[in-house]
């Protein structure tokens, strides 16, 4: 136990956050431990929209480097910043269990333009919380919000715009969740929203080991149904796509929802599903093939098209 497991994270606050969870239950465990933390081009270039610059890995890039390099051992994400596809030579570790999934809507006290004639500006860089809310408020418009969760939350007060979008999770684990927010439980939220993965260089056998004793297998099992979803429907795009699988225990199985929008919310796919857990493995794939021949194909293809740089 003597090694000193190097612990690489961004700077963030919610990203140091995270990364000092990890570090305390491997300190607890008897490991040795580290923090190293890094800047990621997802903090440093806030004047393009995150999808214009054809990256899915935008946040995760940097650490990955440094990985390779082997400047850190393990690197602490959230797990819906990660690309579906980790680079060669970096594997899963562990699943942390999952904290709140839901989107919150963050405002000014006022919530009245919350009806279906009002008119408003609502703020999100996200694509997926852009064609939900609008598919619900087709007389809102959005303006884009980029930055870390503080920076955003710093321009949502210095704005005119009636609120803007955030998750759950991220404000409640730095402890900056204002009295003045709404739960959107009707938004499906990003795949494994709520959820850390710590990812390991897949040679090091020594914090494989450490990382595996983390991992939840409920969170691992639900992240992997979202993702397999996305990875089967995206192609390689940002693409508005919402995914969320829960477990029940008193009947052992699975509820998975799954949404695909067009851009501006009008045109939306939807798949819902309950199966018995046996079948977990392939849930998140047959629920995109269905969207994919139903008509979300085409779909794709024009949102490629669209997010093509
Ligand atoms: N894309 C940024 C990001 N990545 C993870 C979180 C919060 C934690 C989580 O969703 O797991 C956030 C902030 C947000 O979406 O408001």
């Amino acid at each position: 136990m003597d090694r000193i497991i190097r612990i690489g994270t961004r700077d963030s606050e919610l990203a140091m956050w995270q990364a000092k969870t990890v570090e305390q239950s491997l300190q607890k465990l008897g490991y040795k431990t580290e923090l190293v933390p890094v800047k990621s081009t997802g903090d440093l270039v806030l004047d393009k929209p995150l999808y214009e610059m054809g990256i899915t890995g935008i946040f995760t890039k940097t650490l990955d480097v440094a990985m390779i390099k082997k400047e850190v051992d393990i690197a602490v994400h959230s797990m819906k910043d990660v690309p579906t596809a980790l680079p060669q030579g970096i594997v899963q570790g562990a699943v942390l269990k999952r904290a709140n999934t839901v989107d919150i809507l963050l405002h000014k006290g006022d919530t009245s333009f919350m009806s279906e004639d009002a008119e408003a500006v609502v703020a999100t860089g996200s694509l997926r919380r852009k064609a939900q809310w609008l598919n619900r408020f087709p007389k809102h418009t959005t303006v884009d919000l980029r930055g870390n969760v503080n920076t955003r939350m710093e321009k949502l007060e210095n704005s005119d715009w009636k609120g803007a979008i955030f998750a759950s999770a991220g404000l409640d684990r730095i402890k900056k969740k204002p009295s003045n927010f709404i739960n959107l439980d009707w938004m499906i939220p990003a795949p494994a929203q709520g959820a850390m993965v710590v990812v390991v260089n897949a040679d090091d056998n020594f914090a494989l080991d450490a990382v595996a004793q983390l991992n939840d297998y409920e969170t691992e099992m639900t992240t992997y149904i979202e993702r397999q979803f996305l990875r089967t429907l995206e192609g390689g795009c940002t693409a508005p796509i919402g995914a969320l699988a829960t477990y029940n225990d008193h009947d052992d199985t699975i509820n998975f929802k799954g949404v695909l929008f067009s851009l501006d919310g009008k045109e939306k796919f939807e798949v819902t599903k309950v199966v018995d857990i046996a079948e977990w493995k392939k849930l998140g794939f047959f629920a995109a093939k269905e969207i994919l021949e139903n008509g979300g194909s085409e779909l794709m293809e024009t949102l490629r098209q669209q997010l093509k740089k």
